[in-house]
């Protein structure tokens, strides 16, 4: 274990120091771009507007013979658009540690867009031992090309190694930003007998009792939420941010709004896009319940300072209430200032 006083120093001299406190920003989408796809990529400067993270993808899903043209792609895009003029996270998702085009991927993306790269997510993350390696490259990389604001680093939680260890990721480095499900991979690696990308499973589900003759009642159950949780707890503990991953079922709205909608009442900040039309589930879902906004605000207002207890509706409120409450408001106006038509909604002082 490091010392705790030389927990923020800078890993290589030059090096930006490490943020003390996350950058406060809405991200209710990770929306993945394939850059090696010139018609998606031209698409990028108007999508960017349009989400709150842009993030080019170099692993899984692009085809091996297209890495180069991927990573070349995605330096093309981050140099044509002004992200952060509209407030618009830019990340790369690199490929994998042990793979051939880890070294390129990180020295060409650093070097040529650093200075505009908020997010590095590193896929099929293991242990610290991988942020470990990931933080000093990263530090070395800063300040070999001069880049003055740290890259922060993002895991994807999909190998049962990563779900055991997922407490000492989380807390590896000042430069985490959060932690991403990754259900097709950690299916695999667990060995779970589904093929799909996310989701439920119609076979995965409980039954009532017997009683007499009559059916039994049976309801489908989340295979994913033991997951979430756990993940949510060691995001939460280490004041980094969870996220659900991909929905794979590009024809399944619903299935898709659910699933994004228990990550979200579970305390996930966002989900991955992996198509448009999976853009606006993520605001409507990512988004606190206007009704729930407005009970909330009369909570904060009822209990200025915060402590005691007083009825609202029949409903007793208290400290704990209040904190519940916070975060409710918080994250709307956190949307308000982002969202014209749900500001309006909110009705927010
Ligand atoms: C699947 C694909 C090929 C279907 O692309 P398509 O063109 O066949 O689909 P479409 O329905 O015909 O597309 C309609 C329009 O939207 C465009 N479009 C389509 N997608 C996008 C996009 N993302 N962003 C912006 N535009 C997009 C597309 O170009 C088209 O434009 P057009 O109307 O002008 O012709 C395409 O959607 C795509 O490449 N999406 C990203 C896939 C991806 O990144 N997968 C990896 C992440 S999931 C993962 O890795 C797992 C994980 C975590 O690791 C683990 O669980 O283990
Ligand atoms: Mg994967």
């Amino acid at each position: 274990m490091k010392l705790p006083r030389r927990f923020f120093q800078p890993l290589a001299t030059g090096a930006p120091a490490p943020f003390r406190e996350l950058p406060v920003r809405l991200e209710r989408m990770i929306h993945f771009v394939p850059p090696h796809n010139d018609k998606v990529r031209a698409r990028v400067p108007e999508l960017a507007g349009t989400v709150d993270v842009v993030l080019g993808n170099l692993e899984d899903a692009v085809p091996a013979d297209q890495k180069e043209a991927a990573r070349k792609g995605f330096v093309a895009m981050a140099q044509a658009t002004d992200f952060a003029a509209t407030g618009t996270g830019l990340w790369t998702r690199i490929n994998a540690l042990n793979s051939p085009w880890i070294l390129d991927d990180l020295f060409t993306i650093v070097a040529e867009v650093g200075d505009k790269l908020d997010v590095v997510m590193v896929p099929k993350v293991e242990g610290p031992w991988d942020i470990h390696y990931i933080d000093q490259l990263l530090a070395q990389l800063e300040a070999r090309h001069g880049v003055t604001k740290p890259i922060l680093v993002h895991a994807i939680l999909e190998t049962a190694e990563g779900v055991a260890n997922v407490d000492a990721i989380a807390s590896a480095s000042p430069r985490m930003h959060g932690m991403s499900l990754g259900p097709a991979d950690l299916a695999a690696s667990r060995g779970m007998k589904t093929t799909r990308v996310g989701g439920g499973h119609p076979d995965y589900r409980v039954i009532a009792d017997p009683a007499g003759d009559a059916p039994r009642a049976s309801a489908q159950q989340d295979l994913w939420h033991y997951t979430i949780a756990k993940m949510v707890d060691a995001c939460m503990a280490n004041g980094i941010k969870a996220f659900y991953g991909p929905f794979g079922d590009f024809s399944d709205g619903a299935a898709c709004e659910a699933q994004f909608r228990n990550a979200f009442l579970m305390g996930c900040a966002g989900a991955w896009t992996l198509h448009p039309s999976q853009v606006a589930i993520a605001k409507r879902v990512f988004a606190p319940d206007p009704a729930e906004v407005a009970f909330a605000a009369r909570i904060v207002e009822a209990m200025p300072d915060g402590t005691g207890a007083v009825m609202l509706d029949g409903k007793m409120q208290d400290d704990a209430t209040w904190k519940q409450a916070k975060v409710i408001v918080d994250l709307a106006k956190l949307v308000a200032a982002k969202d014209p038509e749900l500001a309006a909604v909110y009705k927010l002082g």
